[in-house]
């Protein structure tokens, strides 16, 4: 893979220590008009840097403490680059350490505190003096080392909030990346520009002709490629893009796996077709639904979908001796999740997440991998896709079998999705389809006493999910109104006979998450 936006735009590293913070960080970077990578610090050496040739660095927040022994760490020849760095939370504490301050388990500070400004810096420029960050932290930086400037402290605990060593090295103890922190976009857009001096070039419009030019050199004219396509916006866009590259080499295929939603393949094939997409259509429900039949563990579930679809795409590939590649929708976090957190715990196999099996004997062309969902979602509409397409919640690969819990029976997969569909069209309804991360309807085996008409009826239990997230590695339950989640819930059992009660899912991921299976 030879190009990189890096190539082209001023680009900020950052230094990942962990956890979702680094993502955060770097969206509201993006989102400032500034392209950003994301490292693991493990993997970061003086060779990322002399890939990346970045213009400032952010060190990132993370879960562990400095002073415990084996923490992540980083060298120092990052301070000895010459480039602005600014360290946020675990990254704040890790230069205070390198540049000879300690660090020290304190009383800790969670959510909204106040801060004090002790003077005029760039960094701070459009703050006040007293301002209400976010933070989440139990360690703290308890003395700084020689030369280095205290910019802000707490105002209940006097801790250290923000520091400066030399005139481009800086700490904060908040968190900028938060939304919660209400002047935490005009810092990180004043380290960008007012310290690094970085310029804004990077915008995902204008990027689709550069994507299609990418695919078609890379690419022999002899080959083809297929492309599967799932009428989500990722895979969606991926697929406009090699058609423009390919015309006819581009294989577009769409599988039905008896796993969609009400009318979605339907829905799918048309809006594909009006694309201009032409998509091979393969119904292989028996065949899924066989091989999943009384399997009831959540990752044999996964496991059983993922191969099936291996299964049908070779057998898509071998009819065909010029089909050589693949590509696919994979976006930057699935790059950055897949390559990087080695010994990471497997929640779950997103099998479909970073694609289809590499022993599909094809070589895989990313086009996205360089994308944040939200960037995916805007090219797509430079693109001329439709917003039902570009705005469409995330729909996981193996679809309904992973929001029934317990075995897949057609019984379960009708009610989930019924009850979905209702749970999807109250939303829009209201309004509110487009401010949620995704909303739908779960059935498992739990059933429930009712009395519908006056008679006894033992019937489901439906539980209603719908978060706001900014990219599913965390997220919130929608505080819906309760005349919304009542019509929801009176629709499902009136709509749907076998179900007596509906539940709204509460929790948050983490510690949940937010498909069931
Ligand atoms: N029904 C399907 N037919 C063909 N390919 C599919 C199907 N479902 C999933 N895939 C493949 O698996 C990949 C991953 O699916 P995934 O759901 O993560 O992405 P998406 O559907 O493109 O986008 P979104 O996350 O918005 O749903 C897709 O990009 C596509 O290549
Ligand atoms: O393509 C996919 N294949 C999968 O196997 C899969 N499992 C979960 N998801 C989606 O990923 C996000 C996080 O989901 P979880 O909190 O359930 O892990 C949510 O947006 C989920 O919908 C999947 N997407
Ligand atoms: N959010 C963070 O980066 C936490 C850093 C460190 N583990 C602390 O608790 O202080
Ligand atoms: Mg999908």
């Amino acid at each position: 893979m030879s190009w990189s936006p890096s190539a082209e735009h001023d680009t900020v590293l950052i230094i990942s220590f962990g956890g979702q913070y680094a993502h955060m960080i770097s969206r509201r970077v993006r989102d400032l008009g500034v392209y950003s990578e994301v490292v693991p610090y493990a993997a970061v050496s003086q060779s990322t840097v002399e890939e990346l040739r970045p213009r400032a660095i952010i060190l990132s927040g993370g879960p562990s403490s400095v002073y415990e022994p084996g923490a992540p760490a980083i060298g120092d020849w990052v301070l000895k680059l010459g480039l602005p760095v600014l360290g946020i939370c675990y990254g704040h504490q890790l230069l205070a350490e390198m540049t000879g301050g300690r660090v020290e388990r304190g009383q800790g500070e969670y959510g909204r505190t106040r801060v004090t400004v002790d003077g005029p810096d760039p960094l701070f420029d459009g703050w006040g003096r007293e301002e209400d960050v976010w933070m989440s932290h139990s360690d703290y930086v308890a003395s700084v080392g020689p030369g280095v400037k205290v910019l802000a402290t707490s105002k209940d605990t006097g801790y250290i909030a923000a520091m400066k060593a030399g005139d481009k090295i800086y700490g904060v103890q908040f968190h900028p990346e938060v939304r919660h922190t209400e002047k935490g976009v005009k810092l990180i857009a004043n380290f960008l520009f007012k310290v690094a001096k970085v310029r804004p070039t990077w915008s995902v419009e204008g990027l689709a002709e550069k994507l299609v030019e990418q695919v078609r050199s890379q690419i022999p004219r002899e080959d083809k490629a297929i492309v599967a396509v799932s009428g989500g916006v990722d895979s969606t866009t991926a697929a406009v893009i090699a058609k423009r590259a390919l015309g006819d080499r581009a294989v577009v295929v769409f599988i039905n796996h008896g796993l969609l939603r009400e009318g979605e393949a339907e829905e799918v094939l048309s809006a594909l077709k009006s694309l201009g997409l032409n998509p091979i259509y393969i119904d292989a429900s028996d065949r899924f639904l066989r091989a999943l039949k009384g399997v009831t563990d959540p990752e044999q579930k996964r496991l059983v979908v993922g191969k099936v679809f291996a299964e049908v795409f070779k057998e898509v590939a071998t009819s065909d001796s010029s089909i050589r590649w693949l590509v696919q929708g994979t976006t930057y976090p699935d790059v950055i999740e897949s390559g990087a957190e080695a010994g990471a715990d497997r929640i779950k196999s997103h099998h479909n997440v970073g694609g289809l099996p590499r022993d599909l004997g094809l070589r895989v062309i990313e086009p996205l991998r360089y994308l944040y969902k939200d960037e995916v979602r805007r090219l797509a509409l430079s693109l001329g896709i439709p917003e039902s397409i570009a705005m469409r919640h995330p729909f996981p690969g193996p679809g309904l079998a992973v929001r029934v819990i317990g075995e897949v029976t057609e019984e379960k997969l009708r009610i989930a999705r019924r009850a979905s569909m209702i749970v999807e069209e109250e939303l829009r309804r209201a309004g509110l389809y487009n401010s949620v991360w995704q909303a739908f309807a779960v059935v498992g085996d739990d059933k429930w006493v009712g009395v519908k008409g006056d008679r006894r009826a033992f019937g489901y239990i439906v539980t209603v999910r719908v978060v706001e997230s900014e990219d599913g590695m965390t997220a919130d339950w929608a505080r819906l109104p309760y005349d919304l989640l009542q019509r929801i819930a009176s629709r499902i059992t009136s709509e749907v006979p076998e179900v007596v009660m509906v539940t709204y899912a509460v929790t948050t991921k983490p510690p949940s998450t937010i498909e069931p299976v």
